[in-house]
């Protein structure tokens, strides 16, 4: 008979059983055993509530003591961090996102924070509703009561037909007014037009645009004050609020000495309403704004401080002075300036302090419908490689005022731009071979004048009577656009120095204009740039804790205007 097998014991006192949470370490170790929490989760599914006769539960570990016996409905959003919202408040939020995003002065600093690929889904998964419209007997079934499409032509020789009759009937209802300007008719013009007119257009600038852009956490844009819209790259603002909503656009008008401060004024008040925006006198002695420039710059990279360092792209029209504001900004020559466009070649990196960067970038121009004289006078192409500068000075004397003309060249009366430039060559002895007058160097002079800011000229600010005294720069929605306190101190600094220069006296070179084009201005408001910088350096930021070459300097002794 066999002997029956002896049941172990455990004498050790170690626990050993596979449910025993307690089991030692060395037992866990090995492969196929349970660990601490398996044996614990798997105790849990043994737990039973105790019930009555009639299955009403008495009690259950699970079950809070205080509460009345209750189940919990089972569901995995218990333990996701997920909400449920319906379509209504989906929608509110929707608006609501999309009226701050549309805005230039808010910021989202959390993006991932917010859902925003569910916000845009509906945009993306637009579906055409047609069985809500039709039953689907009607839409894909045999009775389908939908038409086939018109075609233009049945075969490409009939298209060709009719392509070239619309094209005539377009011709003769617009041939005359089609084209205003006669010399864009032939051929060859179009080719020295792509040869000398598509400056700052070429494949390789727009590259170190895009280069410039991608590496800039602000974009600097600058504008001709004479002629901000004209010197405005849309196509680049439109790029920036579609594809980079994280980062920020200033404009600065630049050349601002060159016309009245009213003007300048006015064009702030308009800009303002888009961009923050600054007024800007480029010169290493004697310049205008470069405190504000720099207070912004310095709260947009409190903005983000969670970046070493941020980098300020300036990008703009050829020409505009790019790069004679960074040099301002530095109080140094470290970009190459030239009265001519196109000096800027490559993008240029520059050490601002340690925590700004500064990037100059290659004049770019957006192909416009501009005509050749708007692009010449934009100063987009360089003057001395004209061929036909006279076409120009047409254009030159309807927008340059009479007495400016006179003033500059001594010239009382004329019939027209050819008696103009007649009378010039001879009262500056520009003549040629044999006597002739030399009507394109007085043409190119004229042009170079015009592009050096020397003849007085600038577009007017749009007639803004609707708009409140001040910009709307101190109502900067930043409550609930951006969500820590810094953020929101330092959008608060960026809208009080937007709003403390406009209350500024801008100046201007005082020969320029006469006293009734600076319109009201009194002699103590037309204050000489000295006073000016001077005042700025000293309310410059009160964030001086790091140290700045730029602004930490002394203010330079000036030479008076
Ligand atoms: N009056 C006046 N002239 C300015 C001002 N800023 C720049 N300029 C002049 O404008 C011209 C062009 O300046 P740049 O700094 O070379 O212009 P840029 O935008 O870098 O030009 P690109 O190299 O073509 O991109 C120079 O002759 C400057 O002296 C200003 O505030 N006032």
């Amino acid at each position: 008979m066999a002997k029956k097998k002896e049941k172990k014991v455990n004498v050790s006192g170690k626990p050993k059983h596979s449910l025993d949470v307690n089991r030692n370490n060395g037992a866990a170790t090995k492969e196929n055993t349970r660990s601490a929490s398996t044996v614990r989760r798997l105790k849990m599914y043994n737990t039973r509530p105790v019930r009555d006769r009639k299955g009403k539960i008495l009690s259950h570990d699970l079950q809070s003591k205080d509460l009345p016996a209750t189940r919990i409905q089972p569901d995995r959003r218990w333990f996701g961090n997920t909400r449920v919202v319906n379509q209504k408040e989906l929608e509110v939020f929707r608006e609501e996102l999309q009226s701050r995003m549309s805005s230039n002065y808010n910021v989202i600093l959390r993006e991932k924070k917010l859902p925003l690929s569910l916000l845009s889904d509906h945009q993306k998964q637009a579906k055409v509703h047609l069985l809500d419209r039709e039953p689907f007997a009607n839409a894909f079934g045999p009775k389908t009561t939908r038409k086939r499409p018109t075609l233009l032509a049945a075969d490409y020789e009939s298209l060709v037909k009719k392509a070239d009759g619309s094209q005539e009937a377009f011709e003769q209802k617009f041939g005359a007014s089609g084209s205003s300007d006669a010399n864009e008719e032939d051929g060859f013009r179009d080719l020295v037009r792509h040869n000398m007119f598509e400056k700052g257009q070429s494949k390789r600038i727009w590259g170190e645009l895009y280069k410039v852009i991608d590496s800039s956490d602000v974009v600097v844009q600058v504008l001709d004050a004479r002629d901000p819209q004209g010197t405005r790259c849309y196509h680049l603002e439109r790029h920036l609020k579609e594809h980079c909503k994280h980062k920020h656009m200033v404009l600065l008008l630049n050349k601002c000495d060159l016309l009245p401060a009213w003007a300048t004024k006015g064009w702030l008040r308009v800009l303002s309403k888009e961009y923050p925006t600054l007024a800007f006198h480029a010169s290493i002695n004697k310049s205008f704004g470069k405190g504000s420039l720099l207070s912004v710059l310095r709260q947009f990279s409190r903005l983000k401080s969670d970046k070493q360092a941020i980098s300020v792209g300036f990008v703009g029209y050829p020409n505009v002075g790019k790069s004679s504001v960074i040099n301002t900004l530095r109080t140094k020559n470290v970009c190459k300036v030239a009265p001519i466009p196109g000096e800027t070649k490559v993008w240029q990196y520059i050490t601002l302090t340690k925590r700004i960067f500064l990037i100059d970038c290659p004049g770019v121009v957006y192909q416009n419908k501009d005509s050749e004289t708007d692009v010449v006078l934009k100063g987009v192409v360089r003057v001395t490689n004209l061929q036909d500068a006279a076409d120009h000075i047409g254009e030159v004397l309807k927008r340059v005022k009479k007495e400016h003309l006179k003033r500059a060249y001594r010239i009382n009366e004329w019939v027209d731009e050819n008696d103009f430039l007649l009378q010039l060559c001879k009262s500056t002895g520009k003549l040629l071979k044999g006597g002739e007058p030399d009507l394109m160097t007085a043409a190119k002079m004229i042009l170079h004048d015009w592009q050096r800011g020397k003849i007085p000229f600038f577009v007017p600010p749009p007639q803004l009577d609707d708009l409140p005294e001040e910009t709307n720069v101190n109502g900067v929605d930043i409550d609930e656009a951006v969500d820590s306190n810094q953020a929101s101190a330092a959008m608060k600094a960026i809208a009080n120095v937007l709003s403390s220069q406009q209350q500024r006296n801008v100046p201007v070179q005082k020969d320029l204009y006469d006293e009734t084009e600076l319109q009201g201005e009194t002699a103590d408001q037309l204050q000489n740039m000295e006073d000016d910088s001077d005042e700025e350096n000293s309310t410059s930021d009160s964030d001086t804790s790091e140290q700045d070459p730029a602004t930490d300097a002394p203010p330079e002794k000036l030479p008076s205007a």
